[in-house]
């Protein structure tokens, strides 16, 4: 899932045209200007030791400043990574950082053993303090995960001040140098080593973000009821994804310290954190090239005003301030949202939709005469004194529309909700093919239950494309490390999903606004969106709580067309619906709610002529009658 920085073009105002930076010609001048001012930093950061030798005496220390803000933009990446694609607010990189300082420092000077040894070491460090906080926190919201980390952030320090045998206590460790043979390297060797990790750590956050990986993660941030519906385990993912951070942050701390030779518990305080912070914001959270960015600016200032030190925090600060009032996307993200920096969007290609059924569209074959394909026996819900569901029993057979009616507050959505293990249930029974249902909400989808919900819960700042690949998550195989690599496998499966998510986006009429951000779509195109993306996860039965609210009659068409079809794939489609008309066209079955109790079930012609549906459900059997 990539963000409005990366890739996707445009927000809802995208539509204007007829300016010069619409022009094809101004985006190819762009593309070609971005690429040529890439090369030459490339260029400047490789030559650099020759520059500084050539036309500076203090050449060390040039070369210096810059290897050190590569460090900086290393665990900046982390931090973004963390915060910015993940939503997980980390107050302890800094932390981080020091424990794979010490690592490094503790394997190089106390076990005599190689740099490269201890950068393995440092990272391995990193990932593992990560881990061990995140599972500690994993059902901590967003501030409550950022507490948790600031104080893990202190106990590191501490650890570092106190266990003196492999720290060196408050004085820390030196003399850690990076030797090839017995020879120290030097400083301009070492100065491509921090590169060529910078460069790593780049391709890295980028494949990641790029990959179903990264989307997983997204989709967390986001939502992780939604995410969960799309059979992504939100621990699993947010595991993955500050494990990777922690290594990321504990190569910054190898690297730290290498180039000044000692580490010490300073380097952990919050105050040397504040530079990646400021790094990331000023840059642009959740872009790739942003904190790099942030990072260089920073330390390019710095060093402009290092006769004015003791200025250098409230420079900081104010920077931030301003930064956050002025340019809050921060100058990536500010970049990519203007009108110069936005990619052109694709026409709009409105046409017919089209006849033929994208082959991704799922097929459910071979299930035993007889076995539903949901089934709930008894099923009881209270919230607290509200008696939600009182021993409901339903059952939706494969290759059927059954639609779950009843009046507001009748339970349709809590049923729903327990069927997919949202909710505990108080008593009774799921069965998924015959076979118990998981315990968790993920553990269903990966069961094959998807469901959409009644409130839109699209991924809003990422691409339709995006979202729709997203739900495609359960069917990728490859690993994060087949990700980051971008191994055969994963590209192939890459590319055919694209493929795959734009014909499932043209069979529901989307397709021209596949590049579009979700959040410019009207509100009819997102509900379809979510039915599409929910269709992506390839179910064997989909539950739609009330899909048809807000939809144009176009669109209730698309949507109508696309039950049908996964109907005849043999699917079970679950309808919750108010719109009486869409449920009674559409649905084979009925169950009709009341009170948390089931008061008819059957043909739409039978429930249509229900006495009971008639007084209890509508209560007004003229509106009945007017619909039929
Ligand atoms: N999380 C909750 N906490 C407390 N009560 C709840 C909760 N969720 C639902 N309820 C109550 O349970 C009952 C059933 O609600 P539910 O949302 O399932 O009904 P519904 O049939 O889906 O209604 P609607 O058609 O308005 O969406 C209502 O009385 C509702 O107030």
């Amino acid at each position: 899932m990539a963000t409005v920085d990366s890739r996707v073009p445009g927000s809802g105002d995208a539509t204007a045209r007829g300016s010069v930076f619409d022009s094809p010609g101004y985006h190819r001048a762009r593309t070609a200007v971005l690429g040529a001012l890439a090369i030459i930093a490339v260029a400047v950061l490789l030559a650099w030791p020759m520059i500084t030798d050539y036309y500076s005496y203090n050449a060390a220390y040039y070369n210096g400043l810059v290897a050190s803000a590569a460090i900086s933009a290393i665990l900046t990446i982390s931090l973004n990574l963390s915060m910015g694609y993940g939503g997980m607010l980390s107050m302890m990189h800094s932390g981080l950082q020091l424990a794979g300082g010490y690592a490094t420092g503790y394997l190089v000077v106390e076990l005599s053993g190689s740099w490269l040894l201890g950068i393995v070491a440092s990272v391995l460090v990193g990932t593992v303090v990560a881990m061990l906080v995140l599972l500690v926190s994993l059902r901590a919201t967003y501030l409550y995960f950022g507490m948790i980390t600031l104080a893990a952030n202190l106990i590191v320090i501490e650890i570092g001040r106190e266990w003196d045998p492999v720290t060196g206590g408050i004085v820390g460790i030196s003399g850690i140098s990076p030797k090839l043979g017995d020879e120290v390297m030097s400083k301009q060797a070492f100065y491509y080593v921090v590169l060529a990790c910078l460069a790593l750590m780049y391709v890295l956050q980028r494949n990641l973000v790029r990959s179903g990986v990264g989307r997983a993660a997204m989709a967390v941030r986001e939502s992780s009821d939604t995410a969960s519906a799309m059979g992504i385990s939100p621990s699993r993912a947010k595991l993955l994804l500050f494990g990777i951070c922690g290594g990321m942050a504990g190569l910054s701390g190898a690297l730290y310290a290498l180039q000044l030779g000692f580490i010490n518990p300073d380097v952990g305080l919050l105050d040397n954190g504040i530079i990646f912070f400021v790094g990331l914001f000023l840059g642009g959270i959740s872009t790739l090239i942003g904190p790099i960015i942030g990072v260089g600016f920073i330390a390019l200032l710095v060093e402009l005003i290092k006769d004015q030190a003791r200025y250098t925090t409230l420079v900081l600060g104010l920077l931030l301030l301003i930064a956050m009032m002025v340019i809050p996307q921060g100058i990536v993200g500010t970049w990519r949202s203007s009108r110069m920096g936005r990619d052109k969007l694709p026409e709009l290609k409105e046409g017919p939709l089209p006849d033929e059924v994208p082959d991704v569209v799922p097929e459910v074959r071979g299930v035993p005469e007889g076995t539903a394909a949901l089934e709930g026996s008894g099923i009881v819900k209270h919230f607290g004194g509200v008696h939600a569901l009182d021993g409901v029993d339903i059952r939706v057979m494969p290759g059927t529309v059954h639609g779950i009616i009843g009046p507001n507050g009748s339970g349709k959505s809590t049923l729903v909700s327990c069927l997919t293990r949202y909710h505990r249930i108080d008593a009774g029974q799921v069965k998924i093919f015959g076979t118990e249902a998981p315990a968790t909400a993920h553990g269903v989808a990966r069961g094959g239950v998807t469901r959409v919900f009644q409130v839109p819960h699209l991924f809003e700042r990422v691409s339709v494309l995006d979202n729709v690949l997203t739900g495609m998550r359960m069917q990728e195989s490859y690993s994060w490390l087949g990700a980051v690599l971008r191994s055969p496998a994963y590209r192939r499966q890459d590319r055919k999903e694209r493929q795959e998510a734009r014909e499932l986006l043209a069979f529901a009429g989307l397709a021209g606004r596949a590049d579009w951000l979700a959040s410019s779509l009207s509100h009819g195109q997102k509900r379809l969106l979510e039915v599409v993306r929910a269709v992506a996860s390839r179910p064997k039965v989909l539950i739609l709580d009330e899909p048809a609210t807000g939809l144009t009659s176009e669109e209730l068409d698309a949507l109508g067309r696309l039950c049908r079809v996964l109907r005849e794939r043999g699917l079970a489609v679950v309808l919750i619906e108010h719109d009486v008309d869409f449920v009674m066209g559409l649905c084979d079955e009925l169950t009709v709610l009341e009170s948390g109790k089931v008061i008819e079930r059957g043909t739409p012609e039978k429930v249509r002529n229900s006495a009971a549906v008639l007084e209890a459900y509508l209560g007004r059997p003229d509106l009945v009658e007017e619909t039929s």
